[in-house]
């Protein structure tokens, strides 16, 4: 017969229990209220941020599951409570640094985000569908990775991810959900079903402003803002809020797409941001026979990454070209992404070498701009 269980091995098997928001140990968030032993049953206490919170299954079990693995634990018994505003108050200083810190987290001198703001000329070439690939790969390299669907008119992120819950409020801290382990917020997730959003530009403003200060995405490796197609309000207030973020600019072969996207890359001379590069999406349908069908034409993205590069004066990179992939429409439409499932296309193999090349390139305290004003 295995010893009795200690508090020690209890106590280390509750690290691994992981608030899935905040991605964090419950013992690190003030969150595990007691431990008691007697025999071989374990009593925890574990606070939850807010009483209704939408994830209390999953922790409970999630505690279960590390206690029942501890040598000599034969019963577990997971009690939840709730914070009280001290404790409440307590965690959100600890999440946001010492003074409660307000103001966007990218934009502090000690932040290595790397900010990427996907824009596109026109609309439909793939620009979120792009972006949600791109950040589940990260992810899944073991990156901490989120997405800011900016998308106001069309945001599409949330259904492309399979999400369907709601934001937590820690009073006006907002957790935002993750899905294949990528934080999300979106606009979307703030309208009542499928409401048009007809919000003029400081409402645009303000609530993307709201989401970069109040949604706690703590430390990311990257973040990637979906933009709205074109050169709108949207595309000036990220380049306001977050100055160094980086412009990546996806268009399809097809020339005309890439006259219209140039406008959208070029914006950055006047906002002082980065391009960090283009991505061409639909490049070529594979045909059975191995042939290639390039239903838009070709060459749209170099052609653009070399007109970029004269405009802006440094060498803007074509990032890779994407083909055209029935299965990466299935992984939108299905909330997994291509990149998820298993096999091998072409599709994900452009995808997953783009990815590795963001998340490659560091941010470096050079990255750092200044906030510019366009007004
Ligand atoms: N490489 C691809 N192969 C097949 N289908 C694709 C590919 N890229 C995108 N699509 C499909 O094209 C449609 C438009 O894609 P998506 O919504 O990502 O574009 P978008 O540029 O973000 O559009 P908008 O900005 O107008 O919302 C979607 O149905 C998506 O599944």
């Amino acid at each position: 017969m295995s010893p009795l269980p200690e508090e020690e091995a209890v106590r280390a098997a509750l690290t691994t229990v992981i608030d899935p928001e905040l991605r964090r140990p419950i013992t690190e968030l003030g969150m595990l209220e007691s431990v008691s032993i007697t025999g071989r049953t374990v009593r925890i206490r574990v606070l939850l941020t807010i009483a209704g919170c939408p994830l209390r299954d999953t922790i409970t079990q999630d505690a279960e599951a590390a206690l029942s693995a501890v040598d000599g634990v034969e019963r577990v018994e997971v009690e939840l409570g709730v914070m009280d505003q001290a404790q409440r108050d307590a965690l959100k200083e600890q999440l946001r640094g010492a003074g409660g810190r307000r103001g966007i987290p990218f934009n502090d001198p000690s932040s290595l985000t790397r900010v990427y703001a996907v824009a596109s000329g026109k609309g439909g070439v793939g620009k979120s569908s792009v972006t949600v690939n791109l950040a589940v790969v990260m992810a899944a390299q073991g990156l901490r990775v989120g997405i800011v669907d900016a998308d106001v008119y069309g945001f599409s992120v949330p259904a492309l991810l399979g999400i369907t819950q709601q934001p937590t409020r820690v009073d006006e801290l907002i957790l935002p959900p993750v899905a294949h382990g990528v934080k999300v917020i979106s606009i979307g997730m703030f309208v009542e079903g499928n409401q048009p959003i007809s919000w003029r530009g400081p409402m645009l403003h303000r609530a993307l402003e709201q989401f970069l200060t109040d949604v706690y995405f703590g430390d990311l490796d990257a973040l990637f803002l979906d933009l709205p197609p074109g050169t709108g309000d949207i595309a000036i207030s990220v380049a306001q809020l977050l100055p160094s973020s980086e412009l990546l600019v996806v268009t399809t072969p097809q020339s005309a797409a890439a006259d219209v996207a140039e406008r959208a890359g070029a914006m950055a001379a006047q906002t002082g941001q980065r391009v960090a590069g283009v991505i061409e999406n639909m490049s070529w349908l594979e045909l059975p026979d191995g042939g290639r069908l390039e239903l838009f034409g070709a060459g749209g993205g170099s052609t653009l990454a070399t007109r970029l590069s004269a405009t802006l004066g440094t060498e803007i990179p074509l990032l890779g070209s994407i083909p055209l992939d029935v299965a990466l429409r299935e992984g939108g439409d299905a909330g997994t992404p291509l990149v998820l499932g298993g096999g091998t296309s072409t599709a994900r193999a452009e995808l997953t070498a783009i990815a590795s090349t963001l998340a490659r390139r560091p941010r470096g305290l050079d990255g750092l701009r200044l906030p510019v004003s366009l007004r």
